[in-house]
């Protein structure tokens, strides 16, 4: 190869080069600037080329090298146009004189942009870590293999499972009963939510919400949330008591919001306004919905003790367990799961109120003793104590069982039933008092008219007659119910209630039980026995008319019991 041949490839090398290359002769004049530094810098070769590098590019810095004869390695640098470099300068010597200079430089803008991407997701990872190791929540990641990746402190308390436990472990290494989860997101890249499921050494019983984890559309790993289910029961155990609290500490009614004339009314509110102020136990008796608890209202506030609190104990909707405690109080430490502090009891909390004990027949024998013991005695003793505290409340029972038979059974004591019976009240049931039809008719109408925003100010003589000929196994509380349906079957505008408004009411007996049909293919049989279960109960409360003591007894089963399924069911 000659030297002429051998400078064309030199050129062609250098012009090829990925790197930006310029040259400058010892007065500064560009003798050499290839493609790649014309793309880099935003100059064209042709007008780079024999201009002064101070007029084009002083930032190169390539007078400063002629100068000082020094090569200045990896220096970084900006371009005018923003484009960031990384560049090696040196002098150019021809027979030890120095006759120029030259730069060779490299785009680093990406690399940076790449860089600042990094440190931005670094930054992401350590932030969504952090969330995710102090959240409160249960959390644990895994691959799209199923491996655990992630758990947090918060997992590791609920499960009692530690990080050298899971990570790297097969998904289903923490389930103690049921399949995980994980796996199923990653067969099938769905969501599923509130999942029931035990975990852990100690068989904790959580609810699990899992999902998919999507980058780049790509199934990466599933990631669930556990919710401790124990810790849900109490807080809805909670809310549940509060709101019972609640309905029990006011007593809304008065003897004038009683509608009725009929005299077997009459009589009932004679007897219950005159035993108002008297030192005795109240039982009020009579079917369910006849109005037993506005009585006990009424009594309530017609008595000194009206502005004191009024403490309603539904007897059949608290489980036999918890009786005692709820009535009598506990001492702390009584059993596990009750407050640390001990709790004051019903008849503590009522005070120099009212306590009023409804569906009393179903308190168990054991608080039927203790009750017996308050009533005499008038003091009680918390469950786990010795101390006797007095009780100042009055007692106002009520029950729609026959108490006499459930004696006579040894089921309800003897000694309770006489002690009861001194000041017995029998709220008569609607249909010994069809003529209060009418009055109560017009009085649920204007409740409900302000309640849905309605105006129906009528209600014809013949859709009377049509109530007055059914036989109300629910009572009054029926006659609202049915009154409120047919309100809203009816039109906006109309104002008279007619009796094509009514539902059929069968004159007497009902119709049997039609099963729906299940899906024998799709349900198990836990839920089909479940769903005949539901329509069971609901189809007992309907011909009973709501009246729950009815329907117990038409499903062979005990109120406690029916109160127990309607809350399994969700009935109201
Ligand atoms: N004479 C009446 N005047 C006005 N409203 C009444 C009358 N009797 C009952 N009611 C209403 O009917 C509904 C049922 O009454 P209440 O709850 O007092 O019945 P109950 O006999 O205590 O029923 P249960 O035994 O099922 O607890 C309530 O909404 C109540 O306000």
């Amino acid at each position: 190869m000659n030297k002429k041949s051998n400078k064309i490839i030199n050129d062609l090398v250098i012009e090829a080069a990925n790197d930006g290359i310029i040259a400058v002769d010892q007065n500064g004049k560009i003798v050499l600037f290839n493609k790649a530094a014309s793309l880099m810098t935003g100059i064209s070769q042709k007008k780079a080329m024999k201009a002064h590098v101070k007029e084009v590019l002083p930032e190169t810095g390539l007078m400063d090298v002629i100068a000082s004869k020094k090569r200045q390695v990896n220096q970084a640098m900006k371009f005018p146009n923003g484009i960031s470099i990384l560049t090696t300068r040196m002098p150019l010597y021809y027979e030890d004189q120095c006759i120029g200079a030259f730069s060779i430089f490299k785009d680093t803008t990406q690399i940076e942009k790449m860089a600042a991407k990094m440190t931005d997701l670094q930054r992401m990872k350590e932030m969504l870590e952090s969330i995710i190791q102090s959240s409160d929540e249960a959390i644990s990641v895994v691959d799209e293999k199923g491996n655990g990746m992630v758990i947090n402190p918060a997992y590791s308390r609920l499960t009692g499972l530690q990080e050298k436990d899971i990570i790297g472990k097969p998904a289903h290494t923490d389930i103690a009963e049921g399949s995980s989860m994980h796996m199923k997101v990653l067969e099938t890249g769905k969501s599923f939510r509130r999942v029931p499921m035990r975990v852990g050494p100690s068989h904790k019983e959580v609810l699990v919400n899992v999902s998919p984890i999507i980058a780049g559309g790509m199934l990466k790993g599933s990631v669930g949330i556990l919710q401790d289910v124990s810790e849900l029961r109490e807080l809805t155990k909670e809310l549940e008591r509060t709101r019972q609290r609640l309905r029990t500490l006011e007593a809304k009614y008065t003897f004038e919001d009683i509608v009725g004339k009929s005299e077997a009314l009459r009589v009932s509110i004679e007897q219950a306004k005159l035993s108002a102020d008297l030192p005795v136990t109240i039982l009020l008796r009579g079917d369910s919905g006849t109005g037993k608890e506005l009585f006990a209202h009424a009594i309530h506030n017609a008595s000194a003790r009206r502005y004191d609190k009024f403490v309603r104990v539904n007897c059949a909707a608290i489980p036999e367990t918890l009786i005692e405690s709820e009535l009598f109080g506990y001492e702390k430490g009584a059993f596990s799961g009750a407050d640390p502090r001990g709790k004051k009891g019903l008849f503590e909390e009522a005070a120099q109120g009212t306590i009023f004990l409804d569906e009393i027949g179903e308190l168990s024998f054991s608080a039927q003793s203790k009750l017996l013991r308050v009533l005499q005695e008038k003091e009680v003793v918390r469950v786990g104590g010795v101390k006797s505290i007095a009780v100042e409340a009055r007692v106002i029972a009520a029950t729609n069982q026959p108490l006499e038979k459930a004696v006579k059974e040894g089921t309800f004591r003897e000694d309770l039933y006489y002690r009861l019976q001194r000041m017995p009240i029998t709220v008569p049931s609607l249909s010994e008092r069809k003529e209060d039809i009418y009055e109560l008719s017009y009085y649920f109408l204007e409740r409900i008219n302000q309640e849905y925003g309605r105006s129906v100010t009528t209600i014809s003589p013949p859709a009377v007659s049509y109530l007055s000929g059914y036989y109300w196994p629910g009572n009054v509380r029926e006659l609202e119910n049915i009154l409120g349906r047919a309100v809203i079957t009816m039109g906006p505008q109309e104002k008279i209630m007619e009796k094509h408004h009514l539902p059929v009411l069968e004159a007497d007996k009902p119709a049997p039980l039609q099963m729906s049909a299940f899906n024998l293919q799709t349900e198990g049989l836990e839920e089909q026995v479940n769903k005949i279960e539901a329509e069971a109960v609901l189809h007992a409360l309907k011909i009973c008319g709501g009246n729950k003591t009815q329907a117990a007894r038409h499903l062979k089963i005990s109120l406690r019991t029916l109160y127990n399924k309607m809350q399994k069911h969700k009935i109201e």
